[in-house]
């Protein structure tokens, strides 16, 4: 997968951009302050509708406008998409793929796949399971559509229920309609529980190869997956216990006005060598671990989309050491990488490979 080109109307710093890409490694070489995450932002806009950085989409159009526009070009074997996004402030965003428009961006991914490194990664390990949760269901999106059909249905639920919990501590006859919603719950649940936990499956397989490469073999990982619905043998049985649990943990909820059962309280837990690397590991453990989960990322990605996704790399090269920057590049023989980078020095990872070096410098490529 490739994007050919971008460009860019008052996105941001860029007032107006056109710009070529290579089909291997581009970088965008500039000092702080640039524009160079804004290029990493506008492509994953393009893949994900939304920004990695800014959940406002007014701050995206630049300063002095009042509307922005984004358009890529991408390429998929022979199949091209031409992928717009239209910003004004304080309107919904409107994408458009091959000129027809999109009634939800979950659709997006069928335009643009894309895997983001960034610094913030590292909060996955050290923050709430939030984040954890928000990865998975990002990670496993990207390649099933119905996957975030189901977790906005769900999510949609879940704050209907929580809606009439409280009421029904004041109007306690209501309390036969919350069936209604855990009949819901529990078979939207069940099939994102089953992908999740899939997913994590498939990653701890994809995960240790490339693990022990970038730790000379001396580490082996383990993810493991944490939700207070137990995981039976099969569908019919996981859908019955989930409803099972969520009625039986009814009076509680009522009591605390929210719903404790269920998969928004799943988490992921990391191990390194057994140890969860969130209370043992060190720092650069830790960065290790995020660059082997994203590479997995990838190679899932690859596996079951056919290609490679196009690799978003954020501030992330620059701070690792020689070593960890070689095997990366080597990985990323094969597919279409986006590098920011402040220093040329960073680049001697990446000599032996077709590249092309943009030179950012307030909000032009020059
Ligand atoms: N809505 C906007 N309108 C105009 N300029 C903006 C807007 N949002 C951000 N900027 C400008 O974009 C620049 C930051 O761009 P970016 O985050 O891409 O920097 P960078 O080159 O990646 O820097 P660093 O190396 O420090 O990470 C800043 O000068 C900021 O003022």
């Amino acid at each position: 997968m490739n994007v050919k080109n971008l460009r860019l109307i008052n996105f941001r710093n860029y007032y107006n951009l056109n710009v070529e890409f290579n089909d291997n490694i581009n970088i965008f070489m500039g000092k702080n302050a640039q524009g160079k995450t804004n290029l990493i932002e506008a492509l994953y806009i393009c893949s994900y509708g939304k920004s990695f950085r800014t959940t406002k989409d007014r701050e995206l159009i630049n300063f002095n406008k009042e509307q922005a526009y984004i358009g890529a070009n991408t390429k998929l074997n022979n199949l091209e998409k031409f992928i717009e996004v239209k910003m004004e402030r304080d309107k919904p965003k409107r994408i458009r793929i091959n000129k027809s428009e999109l009634k939800n961006y979950k659709e997006l991914n069928t335009g643009l796949v894309s895997v983001l490194f960034c610094p913030d990664d590292l909060k996955m390990i050290k923050e709430g399971p939030l984040l954890r949760r928000n990865f998975l269901d990002a990670s496993i999106s990207q390649i099933k559509p119905v996957y975030s059909y189901n977790l906005i249905r769900y999510n949609k639920v879940l704050m209907q229920r929580n809606n009439l919990l409280k009421t029904c501590r004041i109007k306690k006859d209501l309390v036969n309609l919350i069936d209604v919603f855990d009949i819901q719950l529990s078979k939207l649940g069940t099939s994102i529980i089953i992908e999740r936990d899939k997913f994590i499956n498939e990653l701890n397989i994809l995960i240790n190869p490339i693990h022990k490469n970038l730790t000379c073999d001396k580490e082996s990982v383990e993810l493991k997956y944490f939700s207070n619905i137990p995981r039976l043998i099969d569908k019919e049985s996981i859908e019955k216990e989930y409803l099972k649990l969520l009625k039986s943990n009814l009076n509680r909820d009522i009591e605390y006005g929210t719903t404790e059962i269920g998969l928004h309280r799943d988490d992921l837990l990391m191990l390194i060598n057994n140890k969860d690397v969130k209370i043992y590991g060190s720092q650069g453990q830790q960065r290790t671990l995020v660059l082997s989960i994203k590479l997995s990322v990838v190679e899932y990605i690859k596996k079951y989309f056919g290609v490679y996704p196009v690799v978003l790399l954020d501030d992330v090269f620059s701070e690792l050491d020689e070593d960890r920057r070689k095997f990366l590049s080597n990985s990323f023989k094969n597919m279409q990488v986006f590098i920011t980078v402040t220093d040329a020095v960073d680049l001697n990872a990446v000599n032996d490979l077709s590249k092309s070096v943009f030179i950012i410098e307030d909000g032009k490529v020059i």
